[in-house]
């Protein structure tokens, strides 16, 4: 890999690390954790994160390039291939990998899909037993985690912790990853925390919170995207955003009764950015149809999923 960053101090470790595991364990929850920052957006929904987001930690001397990748799953539909074919690019080019699971649960078949990609991959590992603040029984829950990765011969460290809370053990693991990064320029510059644009973040938080509110499959059949952003002089942020849906039938679904789901979600993700901004922000929302956008490779091209 080459440096993109020709100002990087020198007698660094850099590296990329790629978050793996099923849907809905708290891969984006603990990236956002490394980060203290939200650079992906989570949601109770499995399925929420769709692309390989990069989220940037540096201290002085380290920067590691978390990949979040979206959960491992049997694909559905072209939409689907894509989130599963990330995850593949996602692991062909790292120094390290974090395996989160649900101690919540043992482990399914889709644990024992992720294991078998990870397992003979010569990079140290992670493997991290998320949600241990719920879980009944998180000591035998990772056991059997850590049973299916057996034969395995490179280097594993496991942890069991709660990304939600965000405690000392985040923190811990995340200096543990550090001390494994190669020696290696940065990569990004040492203030950025995502390679995102900001219409592409901005656009994922609109995501997120029509993920959350809407129901049965229509969380799924939803893209965003961000067409304008502009700065007021008084600092007020304008963000005119699409909702894409894929059926005319959609569109008054995610619209409401008198428009009040949209204005549901709007004042959700509005509230959100200006958080996370710390900025007043203006967002308009509008739902646009694009007819069966998620098996469209041209338009699952235009949405950014390429
Ligand atoms: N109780 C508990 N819940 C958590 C914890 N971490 C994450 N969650 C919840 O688990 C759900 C899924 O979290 P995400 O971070 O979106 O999971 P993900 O693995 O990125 O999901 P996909 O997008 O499906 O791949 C959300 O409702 C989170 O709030 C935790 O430590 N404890």
């Amino acid at each position: 890999m080459t440096s993109l960053n020709p100002d990087s101090p020198s007698d660094t470790r850099a590296g990329f690390v790629a978050i793996v595991g099923k849907p809905n364990v708290g891969k984006s929850t603990l990236l956002n954790a490394f980060l203290n920052t939200k650079v992906a957006p989570t949601s109770h929904r499995p399925q929420t994160t769709r692309r390989g987001v990069r989220g940037i930690f540096s201290d002085g001397t380290h920067q590691v390039v978390f990949v979040d990748t979206p959960g491992v799953h049997k694909p559905k539909d072209a939409l689907g291939k894509y989130m599963n074919n990330e995850v593949s690019t996602a692991l062909s080019d790292i120094d390290a990998m974090i395996w989160v699971v649900d101690l919540r649960h043992p482990p399914t078949d889709e644990d024992r899909l992720v294991a078998r990609q990870i397992r003979d991959l010569p990079k140290p590992l992670f493997l991290v037993g998320n949600k241990q603040d719920a879980a009944k029984y998180p000591e035998e829950a990772i056991g059997l985690y850590e049973a299916l990765l057996e034969g395995r011969e490179a280097d594993t460290t496991v942890t069991s912790l709660s990304a939600q809370k965000n405690d000392a053990k985040v923190t811990a693991l995340r200096a543990q990853i550090l001390d494994v990064l190669p020696e290696n320029p940065f990569f990004f510059p040492q203030g950025s925390a995502s390679d995102q644009s900001r219409e592409q973040w901005a656009a994922e938080i609109v995501r997120e919170q029509a993920m959350m509110k809407l129901r049965d499959e229509l969380p799924y059949a939803v893209a965003t995207r961000v067409n304008r952003w502009t700065e007021r002089d008084d600092g007020l942020q304008r963000i005119e955003a699409e909702i894409v849906v894929e059926k005319a039938a959609h569109k008054g679904m995610v619209i409401g009764a008198g428009g009040k789901q949209l204005r549901e979600i709007g004042t959700a993700a509005r509230k959100q950015l200006e958080t996370l901004l710390n900025a007043k922000v203006f967002l308009g929302l509008e739902v646009v149809v694009i007819p069966g956008w998620r098996e469209d490779p041209e338009a699952l091209r235009e949405l950014g999923y390429e």
